[in-house]
Order: C-alpha cells, then sequence, then structure tokens
C-alpha cells in the first residue's frame, strides 16, 4: 500500500531489506526514487536524527556516476507533525546488488570484475577527497544498474553504517562493518580511515574472481582474527599486475595499500590483459554441489549468496531487519586478540591438522551448511560470551544499552549445533599454511 513520506513523496512497495531499515520504491516530483526508511526504533533516537542533519551536507553533496545520488534527507524535525521518520531519498537504480549478481555468476571474469571494482574506486577517490569514509564496502553496498549495454555499478549506502553506530553517551568505541571485509586495523582499533575502504574494495575484487572472501568462514571472531594475522592466499590463473595489486591493497600496514584514484587506474590499465579470459578455474566440488540445485528466483540467490558470504553478527531484530549484515563490537584488547585467558582458547594442533571451527574445512555441503547457519545464529546469539570479547549491540554502553534495539536475532536453533560451533570455534588457529587459495 503506498504511504507519503514528507510532503514530496510516495512509497509504492518494497524493494528489499536491509539492517538498518526498508528500501521503497517511491515516486518524486521529479519521477522514480528509492527511499531508505530507516527502522522505527532508529529514527526515534534523537541523536541519530542529529548526526544525519548534520552529515545532510556531505551525504546530498557527494556525486559521482558511480555513487547512488542521495536527493533528499528527511529528518523528524523537518516533516512537521508527520512523525518521526528518517527516510533517504536516493536515485532509483534499475538492477540487482552485486551479491545478488555473484551468486548467479559464482565467478566473474576478470576483466568483468575488474571493470565494476574500478568504477567503484573512481567513486570513492572523489568521496576520500572529500574527507568522507565508507567504511561497510561489501558487494550487498554495490549495485548494478543494467538499463544500459553494460551493468554499471554504484556504490551505496555511504556514511549510514558510520552514523548508525557511532558511539554515544561517551561509551567506548564500537566498531562496525562486516568481517570477511573488516580492515585488519580497525580489528585493532584504529580509527577508520580511507584506506580501510580499499581494503574492503578489493576484497570484494578478489571475492569476484574466486568466489569468497580471503579470510571468511567460521565465527566472526575467527575471521577477525585471520584478518590480521594470516596472508593472502594468491590466485592462481591472474595475470601478476592483477596477483599483485590485490596482494598490495589487501596489505596489513594501510600505507602499502593504493588510493583509490590509483586503484581505478590500474584496474583499467589492467583491461587489455585480462580481455578473453574467462572466470578463473578454481574448481570447488561443495559449491559444484550446492549449485546443482537451481536457484530460481532472486531473493533464493541473495539469501543464499548472503549465507556464504560474510559472518554477520546482528545488530537490530526489529521487524525491518531480515537481513543480517552488522557487526558491532567492542575493540578487542592485545591479550584477546592472542587468544588470552579472555579470549578464545587455544588448543594445540598438530602440523597438518586442519583447523577447526571454519566453513573452510568443513568437507560436505551439508556440514558447511550447518555451520553456516550456526555461525551466523551462534554468532548473534551466543558466541560473544564465548569469544569474550565480540558484545554485541549496545553491550559496550554499559547496562543501558545504545537503546537501538535488541541486539539478538530470535532465531531458535538446535542447541547440539551451536554447542558444536562453540567447540569448533574455541579452537585456536595458528597462521594459515601457505598454499593454494581455499573457501
Ligand atoms: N537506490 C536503490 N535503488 C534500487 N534498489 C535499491 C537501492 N538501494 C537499495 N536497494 C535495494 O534494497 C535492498 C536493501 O538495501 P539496504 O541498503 O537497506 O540493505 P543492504 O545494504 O542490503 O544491507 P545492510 O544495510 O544491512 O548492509 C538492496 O539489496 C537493493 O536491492
Amino acid at each position: 500500500m503506498a504511504r507519503n513520506i514528507g510532503s514530496h513523496y510516495t512509497a509504492h512497495r518494497v524493494l528489499g531489506r536491509g539492517s538498518a531499515g526498508t528500501v521503497w520504491l517511491g515516486e518524486g516530483p521529479d519521477g522514480p526514487v528509492a527511499i531508505k526508511l530507516l527502522r522505527e526504533d532508529l529514527a526515534a533516537d534523537p541523536d541519530l536524527a542529529e548526526r544525519f542533519a548534520h552529515e545532510r551536507h556531505a551525504l546530498l553533496g557527494l556525486e559521482h556516476p558511480h555513487i547512488v545520488g542521495v536527493r533528499e534527507l528527511l529528518v523528524p524535525d523537518e516533516q512537521a507533525g508527520e512523525g518521526g521518520e528518517i527516510a533517504l531519498v536516493m536515485d532509483l537504480v534499475r538492477g540487482p546488488d552485486l551479491r545478488t549478481h555473484l551468486a548467479r555468476e559464482r565467478r566473474l571474469a576478470p576483466a568483468e570484475a575488474a571493470a565494476i571494482v574500478a568504477g567503484v574506486a573512481s567513486g570513492l577517490a572523489v568521496a576520500h577527497a572529500a574527507g568522507i569514509v565508507h567504511r561497510d564496502v561489501k558487494p550487498e553496498n554495490i549495485l548494478l544498474d543494467t538499463s544500459g549495454e553494460r551493468p554499471h555499478a554504484l556504490l551505496t549506502d555511504f556514511g549510514v553504517a558510520k552514523l548508525i553506530d557511532e558511539p554515544r553517551h561517551g561509551g567506548k568505541s564500537g566498531v562496525v562493518g562486516t568481517p570477511d571485509y573488516m580492515a585488519p586495523e580497525i580489528v585493532e582499533g584504529l580509527p577508520p580511515r580511507a584506506s580501510v575502504d580499499i581494503y574492503a574494495l578489493v576484497t570484494v575484487l578478489y571475492e569476484l574472481l574466486s568466489g569468497f572472501t580471503p579470510f571468511g568462514g567460521g565465527h566472526p571472531g575467527a575471521v577477525l582474527r585471520r584478518q590480521v594475522t594470516e596472508q593472502v592466499a594468491p590466485l592462481p590463473g591472474l595475470p601478476d599486475e592483477l596477483g599483485e595489486l590485490i596482494q598490495q591493497c589487501l596489505a596489513k600496514a594501510p600505507a602499502s595499500r593504493l588510493r583509490a584514484a590509483e586503484l581505478a587506474s590500474r584496474l583499467r590499465e589492467s583491461q587489455p590483459a585480462l580481455a578473453g579470459r574467462g572466470p578463473l578455474d578454481l574448481g570447488d566440488p561443495t559449491l559444484e554441489e550446492e549449485r546443482g540445485q537451481p536457484a530460481e528466483d532472486e531473493a533464493a540467490l541473495a539469501t543464499a549468496a548472503s549465507s556464504r558470504a560474510a559472518v554477520p553478527l546482528v545488530r537490530g531484530a526489529a521487524p525491518d531487519s531480515e537481513r543480517v549484515t552488522h557487526t558491532r563490537m567492542r575493540v578487542p584488547d592485545a591479550d584477546e586478540l592472542s587468544g588470552g585467558a579472555r579470549g578464545t582458547a587455544r588448543a594445540p594442533r598438530a602440523p597438518g591438522q586442519p583447523r577447526a571451527g571454519s566453513a573452510r574445512n568443513a568437507t560436505t555441503p551439508g556440514a558447511r551448511r550447518r555451520r553456516r547457519l550456526a555461525v551466523t545464529v551462534a554468532g548473534a546469539a551466543v558466541l560473544a560470551g564465548v569469544a569474550g570479547w565480540l558484545l554485541l549491540s549496545g553491550g559496550d554502553e554499559g547496562e543501558g544499552g545504545d537503546g537501538m534495539g535488541p541486539a539478538i536475532v530470535p532465531t531458535v536453533i538446535d542447541e547440539a549445533v551451536i554447542d558444536e560451533a562453540v567447540a569448533d570455534e574455541a579452537v585456536a588457529e595458528g597462521p594459515a599454511p601457505a598454499g593454494p587459495a581455499r573457501p
């Protein structure tokens, strides 16, 4: 049913839902638009409304062919008498998000992957020059306009993660993001700078090429630890230049990474060398089996893809929130990171013995799926206590929480599955042996 948003816009139907709210197909004075309506519990927070209003200039001023334009920002004060909605009115993008596209394709040809990432990097260059860091670059936030001859990538959700997750009331510093794409310096508690977007974007590039993220799989804490301690496994079959670019941009040291403009131009320059190459042949029988089942609609594809990609800790189980992608955690101290007393327990692992607790080592599709499910739910509801330093939403701001809704998704799950995840993921991980890339 249509509803009015502010005095100029009408929302007609839901296009999709994210952790922060619902995106509607709408209509405004200049034609069709997409309207992101923030969750009620978020919109009810006067601090948040104020922060959005404060950032209005930056959000509205960001214009680039590879950035989804924000046309209007509606906050409660300005909707006299119309209740407490926070709405972002955006350009409507006609096409799927990159997560859905990747789920359909499984892996992209290097030229296509490089072209998409080059476009997004050029958008980031403009944002970074304006002093804006995205902080949540991931395939879900890259939309593909497929109305033209070739898909055109646009980065969306600029600044939203930061605004929603900024620590308030003098609380401890929080970290926001999605573990698979989170730069090591964020895990270590440093303030996010432009280089975190480069790290996340090149993680996306790696994922487009391979079908998996470099450090994904397993409990969110395990993913974060790998971000800090492990080296990226090179992808076989790539031209050296692209392989080197990936290594450079996934360097642990932020200063070693390329800047956005240089990343964009290097990727564009690599196009002739990539032309005509098919998707990498990395083999993955497990995925083949899963893929054997026809994924009939976009929703199924998106769900399958999101369960494979990021390992989320959930903040907010409000009615609008069906997808779970954001992580909020207290920054671990050094002892915790190294698996000390309050961190994950360490257990000896014989040489050559596979690391326990990582989806990457599950051998059957059932086991992998079960583990992903366990990790998703346990990550949201149970494992925070086990991992010690992962705190769920609001937990970093004292007993009163942050008032932004419940942290735990009310999901029913077999306790045995949780136990298994806890046991597996509590086992320590040493640095991964160098070797071929693996999912
Ligand atoms: N400008 C837009 N034009 C068309 N569709 C859009 C637009 N913005 C978002 N969508 C659709 O709405 C869905 C939800 O978007 P939203 O930004 O709320 O969530 P998300 O990015 O997928 O997840 P999260 O916010 O939790 O990270 C997207 O997957 C996309 O399909």
